[in-house]
Protein backbone atom coordinates (compact mmCIF):
# COMPACT_ATOMS: atom_id res chain seq x y z
CA UNK A 1 0.00 0.00 0.00
CA UNK A 2 2.93 2.04 0.00
CA UNK A 3 2.56 5.28 -1.61
CA UNK A 4 -0.86 5.24 -2.19
CA UNK A 5 -3.28 7.52 -1.62
CA UNK A 6 -6.07 5.92 0.09
CA UNK A 7 -9.95 7.57 0.16
CA UNK A 8 -11.41 4.30 1.25
CA UNK A 9 -11.38 2.59 4.64
CA UNK A 10 -9.79 -0.61 3.96
CA UNK A 11 -10.79 -3.73 5.94
CA UNK A 12 -7.46 -4.98 6.70
CA UNK A 13 -7.14 -8.88 7.60
CA UNK A 14 -7.20 -9.35 11.02
CA UNK A 15 -4.78 -11.44 13.18
CA UNK A 16 -6.29 -13.53 15.44
CA UNK A 17 -5.49 -15.82 18.33
CA UNK A 18 -7.29 -17.16 21.34
CA UNK A 19 -10.40 -14.16 19.77
CA UNK A 20 -7.71 -11.15 20.07
CA UNK A 21 -7.86 -9.30 16.63
CA UNK A 22 -5.71 -6.22 16.00
CA UNK A 23 -6.75 -4.49 12.36
CA UNK A 24 -5.65 -1.40 10.61
CA UNK A 25 -7.95 1.18 9.01
CA UNK A 26 -6.39 4.08 6.63
CA UNK A 27 -9.27 5.94 6.76
CA UNK A 28 -8.54 9.16 4.70
CA UNK A 29 -4.85 9.40 5.41
CA UNK A 30 -1.89 9.65 2.55
CA UNK A 31 0.89 7.26 2.95
CA UNK A 32 3.65 9.20 1.89
CA UNK A 33 7.19 7.97 1.43
CA UNK A 34 10.02 7.57 2.86
CA UNK A 35 8.16 6.06 5.19
CA UNK A 36 8.54 6.93 8.99
CA UNK A 37 8.03 3.95 10.74
CA UNK A 38 7.10 0.61 9.58
CA UNK A 39 5.99 -2.01 11.75
CA UNK A 40 5.30 -6.00 10.54
CA UNK A 41 3.96 -8.58 12.61
CA UNK A 42 4.00 -7.61 16.01
CA UNK A 43 3.16 -9.70 19.11
CA UNK A 44 2.87 -9.05 22.44
CA UNK A 45 2.75 -11.81 25.23
CA UNK A 46 2.60 -10.68 28.31
CA UNK A 47 2.17 -13.42 31.31
CA UNK A 48 1.51 -16.07 29.05
CA UNK A 49 -1.54 -14.16 27.35
CA UNK A 50 -1.58 -12.67 23.58
CA UNK A 51 -2.71 -9.12 23.78
CA UNK A 52 -2.15 -8.75 20.23
CA UNK A 53 -1.01 -10.43 17.09
CA UNK A 54 0.83 -9.46 13.64
CA UNK A 55 0.17 -6.12 14.07
CA UNK A 56 1.44 -4.41 10.74
CA UNK A 57 1.23 -0.82 9.65
CA UNK A 58 3.40 2.07 8.03
CA UNK A 59 3.61 5.51 9.75
CA UNK A 60 4.10 8.30 6.64
CA UNK A 61 5.29 11.60 6.63
CA UNK A 62 2.63 13.69 7.90
CA UNK A 63 0.26 10.76 8.45
CA UNK A 64 -1.36 10.65 12.34
CA UNK A 65 -1.91 6.58 13.39
CA UNK A 66 -4.40 6.57 16.45
CA UNK A 67 -4.03 3.24 18.82
CA UNK A 68 -7.33 1.93 20.17
CA UNK A 69 -8.76 -0.55 21.95
CA UNK A 70 -9.97 -1.34 25.24
CA UNK A 71 -8.42 -1.28 28.92
CA UNK A 72 -5.51 -3.81 28.86
CA UNK A 73 -5.75 -4.50 25.15
CA UNK A 74 -1.84 -3.22 25.24
CA UNK A 75 -2.22 -0.13 23.50
CA UNK A 76 0.45 1.19 25.98
CA UNK A 77 2.77 -1.81 24.91
CA UNK A 78 2.61 -0.86 21.52
CA UNK A 79 3.63 2.32 21.86
CA UNK A 80 6.26 1.19 24.36
CA UNK A 81 7.85 -1.75 21.89
CA UNK A 82 7.85 1.67 19.18
CA UNK A 83 9.95 3.94 22.06
CA UNK A 84 12.05 1.19 21.89
CA UNK A 85 11.81 0.53 25.87
CA UNK A 86 9.93 -2.58 25.40
CA UNK A 87 11.73 -5.20 23.84
CA UNK A 88 9.82 -8.57 24.30
CA UNK A 89 8.20 -9.12 21.44
CA UNK A 90 7.86 -10.80 17.76
CA UNK A 91 8.15 -8.97 14.91
CA UNK A 92 10.35 -6.43 13.14
CA UNK A 93 10.11 -2.22 13.37
CA UNK A 94 11.67 -0.59 10.54
CA UNK A 95 12.68 3.16 10.85
CA UNK A 96 12.95 5.98 7.80
CA UNK A 97 12.96 2.86 5.25
CA UNK A 98 16.34 1.46 7.37
CA UNK A 99 17.55 4.92 7.24
CA UNK A 100 17.95 4.99 10.92
CA UNK A 101 19.32 1.63 11.89
CA UNK A 102 21.15 2.43 15.74
CA UNK A 103 19.29 3.08 18.21
CA UNK A 104 20.96 6.40 19.03
CA UNK A 105 19.56 7.59 15.56
CA UNK A 106 15.91 6.13 16.15
CA UNK A 107 16.11 7.85 20.09
CA UNK A 108 16.92 11.16 18.11
CA UNK A 109 14.34 11.36 15.73
CA UNK A 110 11.47 10.09 18.27
CA UNK A 111 9.72 11.65 21.34
CA UNK A 112 7.96 9.27 23.78
CA UNK A 113 5.40 10.59 26.18
CA UNK A 114 3.97 8.04 28.67
CA UNK A 115 0.44 8.10 29.88
CA UNK A 116 2.09 9.88 33.23
CA UNK A 117 3.08 13.29 33.11
CA UNK A 118 6.60 12.15 34.13
CA UNK A 119 7.53 15.44 35.94
CA UNK A 120 10.17 16.02 39.13
CA UNK A 121 7.09 16.69 41.90
CA UNK A 122 9.42 18.60 44.33
CA UNK A 123 10.77 20.90 41.04
CA UNK A 124 8.73 24.23 39.68
CA UNK A 125 7.43 24.12 35.66
CA UNK A 126 10.60 26.60 35.00
CA UNK A 127 13.16 24.09 36.57
CA UNK A 128 11.31 21.11 35.42
CA UNK A 129 11.28 22.87 31.53
CA UNK A 130 15.29 23.44 32.41
CA UNK A 131 15.57 19.48 33.69
CA UNK A 132 13.84 18.56 30.61
CA UNK A 133 15.33 20.49 27.97
CA UNK A 134 19.41 19.07 29.61
CA UNK A 135 17.56 15.39 29.14
CA UNK A 136 16.80 16.22 25.54
CA UNK A 137 19.44 18.31 24.93
CA UNK A 138 18.19 21.37 23.61
CA UNK A 139 17.76 25.01 24.46
CA UNK A 140 14.35 26.59 24.36
CA UNK A 141 13.10 29.97 25.68
CA UNK A 142 11.25 28.24 28.78
CA UNK A 143 9.46 32.15 28.69
CA UNK A 144 8.16 31.32 25.42
CA UNK A 145 7.64 27.95 26.37
CA UNK A 146 5.62 28.60 29.63
CA UNK A 147 3.43 31.47 27.18
CA UNK A 148 2.78 28.84 24.94
CA UNK A 149 1.65 25.99 27.25
CA UNK A 150 -0.94 28.68 29.32
CA UNK A 151 1.73 28.30 32.61
CA UNK A 152 2.83 31.75 32.84
CA UNK A 153 2.47 33.51 36.20
CA UNK A 154 2.92 29.52 37.74
CA UNK A 155 6.17 29.38 36.76
CA UNK A 156 7.77 28.55 40.58
CA UNK A 157 4.80 26.65 42.34
CA UNK A 158 6.51 23.46 43.33
CA UNK A 159 4.94 20.88 40.02
CA UNK A 160 3.82 18.93 43.12
CA UNK A 161 1.06 21.64 43.98
CA UNK A 162 -0.16 22.28 40.55
CA UNK A 163 -3.12 20.29 39.20
CA UNK A 164 -2.96 17.06 36.96
CA UNK A 165 -3.80 19.41 33.85
CA UNK A 166 -1.22 22.10 34.74
CA UNK A 167 1.19 19.09 35.59
CA UNK A 168 0.40 17.66 32.04
CA UNK A 169 0.89 21.07 30.37
CA UNK A 170 5.12 20.59 31.97
CA UNK A 171 4.96 17.48 30.29
CA UNK A 172 3.64 18.71 26.62
CA UNK A 173 6.12 21.71 26.48
CA UNK A 174 8.59 18.80 25.22
CA UNK A 175 6.19 19.31 21.74
CA UNK A 176 7.21 22.77 21.32
CA UNK A 177 11.10 22.22 21.08
CA UNK A 178 11.47 18.70 20.36
CA UNK A 179 13.31 18.27 17.01
CA UNK A 180 11.80 14.53 16.94
CA UNK A 181 9.94 13.29 13.53
CA UNK A 182 7.71 10.73 15.12
CA UNK A 183 5.70 11.79 18.45
CA UNK A 184 4.40 8.59 20.58
CA UNK A 185 1.66 9.91 22.57
CA UNK A 186 0.05 7.63 25.44
CA UNK A 187 -2.77 9.05 26.43
CA UNK A 188 -1.96 13.03 25.72
CA UNK A 189 -5.13 14.54 26.60
CA UNK A 190 -5.53 12.80 30.06
CA UNK A 191 -6.32 15.48 32.38
CA UNK A 192 -6.64 18.76 30.09
CA UNK A 193 -8.92 20.95 29.81
CA UNK A 194 -10.99 22.22 26.59
CA UNK A 195 -8.63 24.92 26.22
CA UNK A 196 -5.45 22.56 26.45
CA UNK A 197 -6.82 19.99 24.48
CA UNK A 198 -7.47 22.39 21.34
CA UNK A 199 -3.59 23.37 21.98
CA UNK A 200 -2.47 19.97 22.04
CA UNK A 201 -4.35 19.06 19.23
CA UNK A 202 -3.45 22.70 17.25
CA UNK A 203 0.73 21.64 18.09
CA UNK A 204 -0.13 18.19 16.29
CA UNK A 205 -1.75 19.58 13.00
CA UNK A 206 1.45 21.94 12.84
CA UNK A 207 3.51 18.90 13.62
CA UNK A 208 1.71 16.80 10.61
CA UNK A 209 1.71 19.70 8.45
CA UNK A 210 5.70 19.97 8.61
CA UNK A 211 6.33 15.98 7.47
CA UNK A 212 6.21 14.59 11.14
CA UNK A 213 4.13 11.63 12.00
CA UNK A 214 2.36 10.70 15.37
CA UNK A 215 1.22 7.61 16.70
CA UNK A 216 -1.30 8.07 19.79
CA UNK A 217 -3.26 6.24 21.86
CA UNK A 218 -6.37 8.11 23.39
CA UNK A 219 -9.58 7.02 24.34
CA UNK A 220 -11.67 10.06 22.95
CA UNK A 221 -12.69 10.88 19.57
CA UNK A 222 -9.63 12.81 17.96
CA UNK A 223 -10.73 16.08 15.53
CA UNK A 224 -7.25 15.97 13.62
CA UNK A 225 -8.18 12.96 10.68
CA UNK A 226 -6.32 9.74 11.69
CA UNK A 227 -6.24 6.42 10.62
CA UNK A 228 -7.07 3.62 13.33
CA UNK A 229 -5.40 0.78 14.72
CA UNK A 230 -7.67 -1.16 16.34
CA UNK A 231 -6.31 -3.71 18.98
CA UNK A 232 -8.43 -6.24 21.26
CA UNK A 233 -11.49 -6.18 19.43
CA UNK A 234 -12.79 -8.88 17.14
CA UNK A 235 -15.54 -7.18 15.26
CA UNK A 236 -14.81 -4.26 13.01
CA UNK A 237 -17.27 -2.33 10.68
CA UNK A 238 -15.50 0.30 8.79
CA UNK A 239 -18.53 0.78 6.63
N1 LIG B 1 5.04 -5.26 33.66
C1 LIG B 1 4.06 -6.06 33.24
N2 LIG B 1 4.14 -7.40 33.35
C2 LIG B 1 3.14 -8.21 32.91
N3 LIG B 1 2.02 -7.75 32.34
C3 LIG B 1 1.90 -6.42 32.22
C4 LIG B 1 2.89 -5.51 32.64
N4 LIG B 1 2.49 -4.25 32.36
C5 LIG B 1 1.27 -4.39 31.79
N5 LIG B 1 0.94 -5.68 31.70
C6 LIG B 1 -0.29 -6.23 31.15
O1 LIG B 1 -0.34 -5.97 29.78
C7 LIG B 1 -1.69 -5.72 29.43
C8 LIG B 1 -1.75 -4.51 28.54
O2 LIG B 1 -1.38 -3.36 29.27
P1 LIG B 1 -1.34 -1.95 28.56
O3 LIG B 1 -0.98 -0.95 29.61
O4 LIG B 1 -0.49 -2.02 27.35
O5 LIG B 1 -2.87 -1.78 28.12
P2 LIG B 1 -3.64 -0.52 27.52
O6 LIG B 1 -4.36 -0.99 26.30
O7 LIG B 1 -2.71 0.62 27.35
O8 LIG B 1 -4.69 -0.23 28.66
P3 LIG B 1 -5.39 1.12 29.20
O9 LIG B 1 -6.45 1.49 28.19
O10 LIG B 1 -6.00 0.68 30.48
O11 LIG B 1 -4.33 2.16 29.39
C9 LIG B 1 -2.50 -5.57 30.71
O12 LIG B 1 -3.33 -6.70 30.86
C10 LIG B 1 -1.48 -5.51 31.77
O13 LIG B 1 -1.89 -6.23 32.92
Amino acid sequence: MKGLLQHRKLRAPCGIIGGICASFNKGNAVISTPSLLHAEGLTSIRSERTLFSGVSFTLGRGELLHVEGPNGAGKSTLLRMLAGLFSDYQGAIKWLDGQAATSEEVRRQTLFLGHKAGIKAELSALENLAWQQQLDGVQANAWDLLEQIGLLGLEDIPAQQLSAGQQRRIALTRLWYSPALVWLLDEPFTALDRQGIQLLEQRMQEHLSTGGGIIMTSHQRLSVPAATILLGAEVMNYD
